[in-house]
C-alpha cells in the first residue's frame, strides 16, 4: 500500500502572472508537489503551459514539478520538459489511440492497438531513461484494464485516474470513478495514485478512502481563502482513512 500522502496544488488555477509568488506560497502551506498542467489545444480545448514557463519556474522553487500532459503528442514536450527541470511527466493512454475520444460519447472506451500500446512502452521507458518520474493518465471512462499491460509491467511510478473530464478546473468531481480507484488500490498496493479534479474538502475523504494517496486540487487551494487549512484537512483525511 502506497504509505505516503502526497499533495500536489495545480497552478492551472493559480495567478499565471505571479506564479513564483504562488509556487512560494503553496510551499508555505505545505504542499508536496505543484501540478503543472500542459495543455496543448488538441487533446483537450484549453492551452496553457509547455517547456518555458517550466524553465522559469524552476528557478523559483525546489517544489517537485508534476507534469501533468493533456497533449496528443506527448513525446514532442517531455525532453524539453526534463530539460526545463521538471520532475515528473504523467502522459494520457488515450492520446495513443487513433480512435478520437468523445467526451459526449457514451461508447465504451475503444482498447489500443498492439503498436499504439508500443508506443506507450516505448514513451514510458524514454521518460524514465530523462530521469523523470513517469505516470500513466486515465480519462474517467478510460477503464483500469485499458493499462493492465502498462502497469503490470512494473513500468509506471503513478496512475493518474481523472475524477473530471480533462480541460479545465473548477468542474464538479465524479464520484462514480471511486469504484476505479479501488479496484487500482487493490491490483497495485504499491503504485501512486493520483486523483485530479474536483478534489476539495467535501470529496477527499472519498478519494482517500478509495485509495488515493496523491491530491491534486486547484480550486479548492487556490480560491480558497486559507489555503493552509484546505491543505491540512487533506492530511486529517488521510489520517482519518478507512
Ligand atoms: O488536470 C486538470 C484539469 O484538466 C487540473 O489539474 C484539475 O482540474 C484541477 O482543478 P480543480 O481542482 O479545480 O478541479
Ligand atoms: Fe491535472
Amino acid at each position: 500500500m502506497a504509505s505516503t500522502l502526497v499533495v500536489a496544488p495545480s497552478i492551472l488555477s493559480s495567478d499565471f502572472a505571479r506564479l513564483a509568488e504562488e509556487a512560494a506560497r503553496m510551499k508555505n502551506v505545505g504542499a508536496d508537489w505543484l501540478h503543472v498542467d500542459c495543455m496543448d489545444g488538441h487533446f483537450v480545448p484549453n492551452l496553457t503551459i509547455g517547456p518555458p514557463v517550466v524553465k522559469s519556474l524552476r528557478k523559483h522553487t525546489d517544489l517537485f514539478l508534476d507534469c501533468h500532459l493533456m497533449v496528443t503528442n506527448p513525446g514532442q514536450w517531455i525532453p524539453g520538459l526534463a530539460s526545463a527541470g521538471a520532475n515528473g511527466a504523467t502522459f494520457h493512454l488515450e492520446c495513443f489511440c487513433s480512435e478520437p475520444y468523445d467526451i459526449n460519447d457514451p461508447s465504451p472506451y475503444v482498447e489500443l492497438k498492439p503498436e499504439e500500446m508500443e508506443e506507450a512502452f516505448a514513451l514510458a521507458k524514454e521518460t524514465k531513461a530523462l530521469g523523470l518520474k513517469v505516470g500513466l493518465a486515465l480519462r474517467p471512462r478510460t477503464p483500469l484494464s485499458a493499462a493492465k499491460r502498462l502497469l503490470d509491467e512494473g513500468l509506471m511510478d503513478m496512475l493518474l485516474i481523472m475524477t473530471v473530464e480533462p480541460g479545465f478546473g473548477g468542474q464538479s468531481f465524479k464520484e462514480n470513478v471511486m469504484d476505479k480507484v479501488k479496484q487500482a488500490r487493490k491490483q497495485y498496493p504499491g503504485l501512486m495514485i493520483q486523483v485530479d479534479g474536483g478534489i476539495a474538502p467535501k470529496t477527499v475523504q472519498k478519494a482517500v478512502n478509495a485509495g488515493a494517496n496523491v491530491l491534486v486540487a486547484g480550486s479548492a487551494i487556490f480560491g480558497a481563502p486559507d489555503a493552509k487549512e484546505v491543505v491540512d484537512c487533506f492530511r486529517k483525511a488521510w489520517v482519518d482513512k478507512v
